[in-house]
């Protein structure tokens, strides 16, 4: 019981009562890793805490101190199910979001789902019991949302060892309260998929190099090799342009959108925008198949990841349990899209209090525009909305992760998607991050920004060194 959270004082008069029901039936209470035992102990805790709310009582038990996950409940005794019945689950049916990456949507007469852990991505999510953090794993469900997308058909739930590999004893199911320290929640995404066809039958303008207007907008070749990577040009391209902005183009508004935001009369001088290079993939009009090789941001996550706890005291990160090439795409950040006004409107009612996102401007096209209206300047606020990405913790300039923009299907480019891919290999097990852009000096932003932890030597956030020079000097 210890190892699922629970302690000898807890369990003791449940275990009791179920002896004295049981007429002492031992093997009746040992079976299947005393799933009686376990499932007695929470029916008892339920009945508790309805007679409880019916007199008023709040207890803290189920409702603050333990990671919460009635959502879930349905798995007790399922271990997958269809996207529509846990969206509904988690209570997000009704919700007016809708999911990205609508690759399968009405295009397929027949579909099967992808057979095989192999060939079917998972997040994972490291299951904590830390009383610091209650709504944590409630926030990480709401954020799986994002990456369930119409190409997906079923998912399923099981709980792992830390390394996504070991399935654990089934008395720890997914029911109201999961307290396993060191195990994960994995969720496995099946997409649909051409079961009836191999990839090599399929179009494919990558591996053809077929003629396709979205080459031009890389070059005239495509992004990705046939192994569906960025090639290396196109990586150290974008690398360079965001390492020394100043040598390439950096665009500066006449009356920027995000100055006018904060202040509509006297707006400041625009800091400029780093025009950057997109990604096209290949979309509804190009007539090629969805297995096309450059089609990969809208195909959804393709690697096992893990939302797991950090111990450097940035709160929850995201790693992966394989090894990654150079140029992998991990994940999209997923958010709401707002104008910057909305945003800035967003931030100052909240106050900056109780934020876990830094938003994201979605002006990498913002130079190829006079003027840009209002409703065109656009951001990604994930602090609602979200998906795995939004745990990625931030580096200052040497992230493992950098963050690319993508064209899917709308050829708006003010609705780009923000794809992040690895800039080189990381090893199974490494956080994975990315540089956000805070510019930690800017006391003016609307959301403040956090004192940085992330041990790069190259940290931008001289505040901590100005602290420790203050402390030297009053010695
Ligand atoms: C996009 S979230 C990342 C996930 C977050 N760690 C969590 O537990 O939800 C961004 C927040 O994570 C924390 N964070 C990210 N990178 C950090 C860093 N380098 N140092 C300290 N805190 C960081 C900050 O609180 C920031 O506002």
């Amino acid at each position: 019981m210890s190892a699922i959270g629970l302690s000898a004082d807890e369990v003791k008069p449940v275990l009791l009562q179920l002896l004295k029901a049981s007429e002492k039936n031992w093997d009746y209470i040992e079976a299947d890793n005393y799933q009686v035992l376990v499932q007695t102990f929470w029916e008892l805790q339920e009945a508790k805490l309805a007679e409880d709310e019916k007199k008023g009582n709040k207890d803290d038990f189920l409702l603050g101190k333990r990671p919460r996950m009635e959502a879930i409940e349905l798995y007790e005794d399922q271990a997958s199910c269809d996207v529509e019945v846990f969206s509904e689950s988690l209570g997000f049916a009704q919700d007016p979001y809708t999911p990205m990456n609508d690759i399968a949507s009405g295009t397929r007469e027949s579909s099967q789902v992808q057979g095989g852990s192999s060939a079917t991505p998972t997040v994972m999510v490291q299951t904590v019991t830390d009383e610091n953090d209650n709504d944590g794993l409630q926030r990480i469900y709401q954020h799986f949302m994002g990456d369930i997308t119409k190409g997906v058909e079923r998912i399923s739930i099981s709980l792992v060892d830390e390394y996504g590999g070991e399935e654990l004893p089934n008395f720890v199911y997914i029911r109201k309260s999961i307290v396993y320290q060191s195990a994960c929640l994995q969720i496995s995404l099946a997409r649909i998929s051409d079961a009836d066809c191999c990839s090599s039958c399929l179009d494919d303008c990558v591996a053809q190099q077929l003629p396709c207007a979205c080459a031009c907008e890389t070059g005239g070749s495509f992004a990705y090799t046939v192994e569906g990577r960025l090639n290396d040009k196109f990586l150290e391209d974008c690398l360079s342009m965001k390492a020394n902005p100043q040598q390439h183009h950096l665009f500066f508004c006449q009356d920027c959108p995000l100055e006018r935001a904060k202040n509509e009369h006297f707006p400041a001088k625009c800091n400029g925008h780093l025009i950057r290079k997109f990604i096209k993939e290949c979309w509804v009009k190009c007539g090629c198949a969805e297995g096309c090789g450059n089609r990969v941001v809208q195909r959804g996550i393709n690697c096992n990841l893990q939302v797991f706890m950090t111990h450097a005291g940035k709160g929850w990160g995201v790693r992966a349990l394989q090894d990654l090439p150079r140029g992998t795409f991990v994940c999209e950040y997923a958010g709401e899209i707002l104008t910057n006004t909305e945003l800035y409107e967003r931030n100052m009612t909240a106050g900056g209090k109780g934020r876990h996102t830094y938003p994201v401007t979605l002006d990498a096209d913002w130079g190829s525009e006079k003027t840009l209206k209002d409703e065109e300047a656009l951001c990604l606020d994930a602090t609602y909305y979200g998906n795995v990405a939004r745990f990625i913790n931030h580096r200052c300039y040497d992230a493992n992760l950098t963050d690319i923009p993508v064209q899917v299907e709308t050829p708006d480019r003010h609705y780009y998607h923000l794809a992040l891919f690895t800039v080189r290999d990381v090893k199974a097990q490494e956080e994975l991050t990315w540089d956000y852009g805070i510019d930690f000096a800017d006391d003016d932003h609307p959301v403040k920004a956090f004192k940085c932890r992330c041990g790069s030597r190259f940290c931008r956030d001289n505040k901590k060194l100005k602290r420790k020079l203050v402390v030297v000097l009053d010695d």
